[in-house]
């Protein structure tokens, strides 16, 4: 394969005046052990807009994404530096509840993962886990929740059935609402629709569109198709850096970057 130069990259730097970051990494450096997955990344990620990180197999998209919320933490010889910043405090610091700051910055994996509870129960959970305790709330977001996931119309006469019984596209779907029953600020989402078929992974995509009038919402995908339809942002990473981030459109258009036109146009992946 074409080996790429590390050292040239095109970060864009979004002027704070005009643009509202919700999260942004200063210099971020992640280690399994000896190998270091990511090698000093820099990126903001502006407020309500969907940002896209693409890039080929082993580049460390997933590594970064969990380090935002500090997924890395519950893996064994994990280290991470740099900052990770999030209204105002540096969250990659040892005196962050971590356990609190998940319920700002939530996570939504690859493959749909439900409880084995009902559809209602999955997204209850979390919510008694952290004190709640009045059902009328609990069913008001437990509507608000579907309703914004799209999910609703299709479950509301089975809340009280397993979510097992879901289809993959609406587990996925129930996993977004199971997340933003917690009210995040900011939604991570590694490759939420790789595992569904077309039609399910439409409608997860169209959620994560009308969900970014109210959440920041980070994406890993191998879907360049998808990255170019939803997102607002993309980050390109290759072998543990960014090295080009930018609006979306001049990713697919007008890339600066060698690696990131290769990557884009399929010669690599
Ligand atoms: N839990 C882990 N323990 C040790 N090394 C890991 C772990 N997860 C990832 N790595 C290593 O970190 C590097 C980046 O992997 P990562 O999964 O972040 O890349 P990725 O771009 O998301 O890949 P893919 O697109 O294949 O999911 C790889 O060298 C990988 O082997």
């Amino acid at each position: 394969m074409k080996e790429y130069s590390l050292t040239d990259s095109h970060i864009i730097t979004l002027d704070q005046a005009q643009h509202d970051i919700a999260l942004d990494t200063e210099d971020l450096h992640v280690w399994y052990g000896q190998n270091e997955a990511i090698k000093g990344v820099s990126l903001q990620f502006e407020a309500k807009k969907i940002t896209s990180l693409i890039g080929p197999s082993g580049c460390g998209k997933s590594t970064y994404l969990r380090s935002l919320n500090r997924m890395n933490d519950e893996i064994p010889n994990t280290r991470v530096t740099g900052a990770i910043n999030y209204e105002g405090l540096n969250i990659n610091s040892k005196n962050v509840d971590v356990y609190e700051m998940r319920k700002h910055i939530g996570m939504v994996f690859q493959r749909p993962n439900p409880f084995s509870k009902s559809i209602y129960e999955n997204i209850t959970f979390a919510l008694k886990q952290h004190g709640m305790k009045d059902k009328k709330q609990m069913d008001e977001i437990v509507e608000t929740s579907l309703k914004q996931a799209a999910l609703w119309d299709q479950v509301k006469d089975d809340l009280h059935k397993s979510a097992l019984a879901l289809s993959g596209g609406q587990a996925q779907r129930l996993c977004i609402a199971r997340s933003i029953a917690m009210k995040p600020d900011i939604l991570l989402l590694d490759e939420p629709a790789s595992a569904l078929d077309p039609i399910s992974t439409s409608k997860v995509e169209e959620t994560l569109i009308n969900l970014k009038e109210n959440y920041t919402i980070v994406i890993v995908t191998h879907n360049m198709q998808q990255a170019a339809r939803i997102s607002d942002y993309t980050a390109f990473f290759y072998m543990g850096k960014a090295l080009e981030y930018d609006k979306t459109k001049k990713i697919f258009t007008r890339p600066k970057i060698q690696a990131t036109e290769d990557y884009v146009s399929g010669h690599f992946g």
